[in-house]
């Protein structure tokens, strides 16, 4: 495979379209959509534009033309989606060697502590406002470490061990420079925002969570336990319910024929529902089907805007591209978003990895913490990372 190319300005873009590097990596179960060099980047804007924007760039380019890229948390901040000079479908993949034996120095933002202090905070917000009408039934927080090598990290390496589970989409971007330096969005994320073929719309949403065990009964126990936790069933409700209503209008049918299942990567238990439906025309594109569901509350909270202002609250940096969604779209109109979760900006020597969980009314502080914790396990193990956290 050849050496990433971050594209970062003009001059990294040229250099990228000249050497034919890899500058986008969408790889999951049905394949691997590998985008090389960089023809154009679309002009960025605010989600609610997206769609337009997309179906505009597709009305001047060619018909194998390919827009693929990330949306921020934010959805008043600009998207970064490029269309790159060659894409490829493949389907194998050389098996990956392990991590090289780096130093790393680790910073949380914050500890577990802290985001246990966070998450009281929130259910001290949830029971101030029980009952009122415009009540706070779920938000989820997230928190970060940043871990700085002793040499540069190698993202598509990085990505090669991510995506040896089948049950995630490992996923490399390009995200727009900071401060003149390049960085991409490396991870593995479980959750499907939406796809679209024709006319067919499917999305997955996960939440309610629980750490996985390497000895079978207690494996099966955790996902039974999950299945069965009232808390967690109502927090999966609040995202199905959410994304069904904001499809329903746009659908002639639209069904969830199997409920609430586990699912399972190799680090997590999630409840997911798979959701499927056929839309009334094809006249919106994969992207603003993105646009119209992000954020959601399984990265966000219910209400949104009251979630998303505590989120900023609270949380001691801007997520900026973490818990948005990566995807592409074609010319057709199709295509597959996915949650941007799991990952990690890497820039350099360092990388900014992030996890968050959804609190409800019942959530248990330092469960929670814990479970932010497990959900840097499959980053953490594809770095080399080896972090014990203190708990009292
Ligand atoms: C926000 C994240 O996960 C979401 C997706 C699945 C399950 C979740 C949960 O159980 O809290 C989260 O809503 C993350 O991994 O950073």
């Amino acid at each position: 495979m050849t050496a990433v190319s971050i594209v970062a300005d003009g001059t990294r873009a040229r250099q990228a379209s000249a050497q034919g590097q890899t500058t986008v990596v969408l790889q999951g179960a049905a394949g691997t959509l590998l985008g090389e060099g960089l023809r154009a980047v679309l002009p960025a804007g605010p989600a609610d534009t997206l769609g337009a924007r997309v179906a505009a760039f597709f009305a001047g380019a060619d018909a194998g033309a390919v827009l693929a890229g990330a949306l921020p948390f934010e959805p008043t901040q600009a998207d970064y989606l490029v269309q790159p000079r060659a894409t490829r479908r493949r389907r194998d993949a050389a098996p990956p060697g392990p991590p090289p034996a780096l130093r790393w120095r680790l910073r949380h933002e914050p500890d577990a502590a802290g985001y246990a202090a966070s998450v009281r905070r929130a259910l001290d917000v949830m029971a101030a406002g029980a009952g009122r009408p415009e009540e706070l039934s779920k938000i989820v927080l997230s928190r970060s470490l940043v871990a700085a090598a002793d040499a540069p990290i190698d993202p598509l390496a990085l990505l090669a061990r991510l995506a040896t589970d089948p049950a995630i989409t490992g996923f490399l971007v390009p995200l727009p420079p900071r401060g003149g330096a390049p960085r991409v969005l490396v991870g593995a994320t479980p959750e499907l925002l939406v796809a679209k073929q024709g006319l067919r719309v499917l999305s997955h949403p996960l939440a309610g969570s629980a750490r996985r065990h390497s000895e079978p009964a207690a494996d099966r126990a955790a996902a039974d336990g999950l299945l069965r936790s009232e808390k967690d069933r109502r927090e999966h409700a609040i995202v199905a319910d959410f994304i069904l209503d904001t499809l329903a209008p746009h659908c002639r049918r639209l069904s969830a024929p199997q409920g609430m299942m586990p699912v399972g990567t190799r680090s997590m238990w999630h409840l997911g529902t798979r959701i499927e439906g056929e839309l009334k025309d094809g006249s919106i594109n994969a992207a603003g089907l993105a646009a119209l569901l992000h954020p959601t509350p399984a990265i966000c909270g219910l209400p949104r805007n009251m979630a998303a202002r505590l989120i900023r609250e609270i949380e001691p940096y801007a997520r900026d591209f973490y818990a948005g969604a990566v995807g592409w779209c074609d010319a057709a109109g199709d295509g597959a978003w996915y949650v941007s979760i799991r990952c990690a900006e890497v820039a350099g020597h360092t990388a900014r990895l992030y996890a968050g969980a959804g609190i409800v009314p019942g959530s248990d502080p330092w469960a929670e913490a814990d479970e932010t914790a497990a959900k840097y396990g499959a980053l953490l193990q594809a770095l080399g990372i080896e972090m014990q956290e203190q708990r009292p």
